[in-house]
C-alpha cells in the first residue's frame, strides 16, 4: 500500500497541499482529478520528495517521507511518467527505454517490449521521430522497466487522440491486474472513472470526496458537477 497521511506540500514559502490523505492498494488504480491548481502534480511531487512536505508518505508500512528522490524510487519501486514525458528526443527508443536502468533491469526489456508490438521494429528509431502515442508508450515502458510496484502516472492522455488514449490505459489496467498500485493524474472525470477504482477529488490542496468508481450515481453526480467539466 502507498499511503499519505496529512501530507503538507510548499514551493517555496507558498503552500500547495493542506493535508492530503490517500492509500493506493496494490493491485489497484486511484485518480487524481480536480481543476486546474488543486494540487494533482504536486500530490506526485510530494511522494517523490520533489517538493517540501510535512506529514507522512508510506510504501508498504515504510515511511519514506525523510528519503532523498533516488532512494524513494530505487529502494521503494515507484516509477513515475510526468506530464510531457521527459525523453531525450534525440536518442532512440531503446538508449530512452535503458538509460540509467542497472543490468537486471535492462534484462528485462522484451518483456516490456512485449507489452507494446507498436515499439517492436523501432527500437533504433530516434523517438523524435515517432508518434505522440508511441513517445508515451516509450516513457511508459521506461518507468515500466524498473518493474515499479506503484507507477504514478501525470496526465498519460495529454495531446494523444482517444483512441490511443484508449490503448495506453489497457495496458494501465493490464499492469494493475498484475498488481501493480497506479496513481494517475486524469483531467477528464469520465475517463478517470472509466479506468480506475476510486476518483480522490482534490480541492485547493486538500481531498474533497473519494469516490468508488462502482457507485454510479456519485460518479455521474462528480461528472455532472463543476469539476467535471473537462477544461
Ligand atoms: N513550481 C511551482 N512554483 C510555485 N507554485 C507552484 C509550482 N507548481 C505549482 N504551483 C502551485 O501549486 C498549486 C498546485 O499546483 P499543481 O500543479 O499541483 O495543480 P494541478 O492540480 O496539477 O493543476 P493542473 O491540472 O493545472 O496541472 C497551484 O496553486 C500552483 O500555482
Amino acid at each position: 500500500m502507498l499511503t499519505l497521511e496529512s501530507v503538507k506540500g510548499w514551493y517555496g514559502s507558498t503552500q500547495a497541499l493542506f493535508g492530503v490523505n490517500l492509500r493506493v492498494p496494490p493491485g489497484k488504480t486511484v485518480a487524481l482529478v480536480g481543476t486546474n491548481g488543486a494540487g494533482k502534480t504536486t500530490t506526485l511531487r510530494a511522494i517523490l520528495g520533489a517538493v517540501r512536505t510535512e506529514g507522512s508518505v508510506r510504501v508498504d508500512d515504510v515511511d519514506i517521507s525523510a528519503k532523498p528522490t533516488h532512494r524513494r524510487v530505487n529502494d521503494h519501486h515507484i516509477s513515475v511518467v510526468h506530464e510531457g514525458r521527459g525523453l531525450l528526443s534525440q536518442l532512440s527508443v531503446l538508449e530512452n527505454l535503458t538509460v540509467g536502468a542497472n543490468r537486471a533491469q535492462r534484462a528485462r526489456i522484451d518483456e516490456v517490449l512485449d507489452l507494446f508490438p507498436a515499439l517492436q521494429g523501432r527500437t533504433h528509431q530516434k523517438v523524435s521521430l515517432l508518434s505522440g502515442g508511441q513517445q508515451q508508450m516509450v516513457a511508459l515502458g521506461r518507468a515500466l522497466l524498473r518493474d515499479p510496484k506503484y507507477l504514478l502516472l501525470d496526465e498519460p492522455g495529454l495531446g494523444l487522440a482517444p483512441v490511443v488514449i484508449d490503448e495506453i490505459y489497457r495496458y494501465i489496467a493490464e499492469l494493475c491486474s498484475r498488481g501493480m498500485g497506479v496513481l494517475l493524474v486524469e483531467q477528464s472525470v469520465a475517463r478517470a472513472a472509466s479506468v480506475a477504482d476510486e476518483l480522490v477529488l482534490l480541492r485547493v490542496g486538500t481531498v474533497d470526496r473519494v469516490i468508488d468508481t462502482t457507485d454510479s450515481a456519485q460518479v455521474d453526480q462528480l461528472v455532472a458537477d463543476a469539476f467535471g467539466v473537462h477544461h
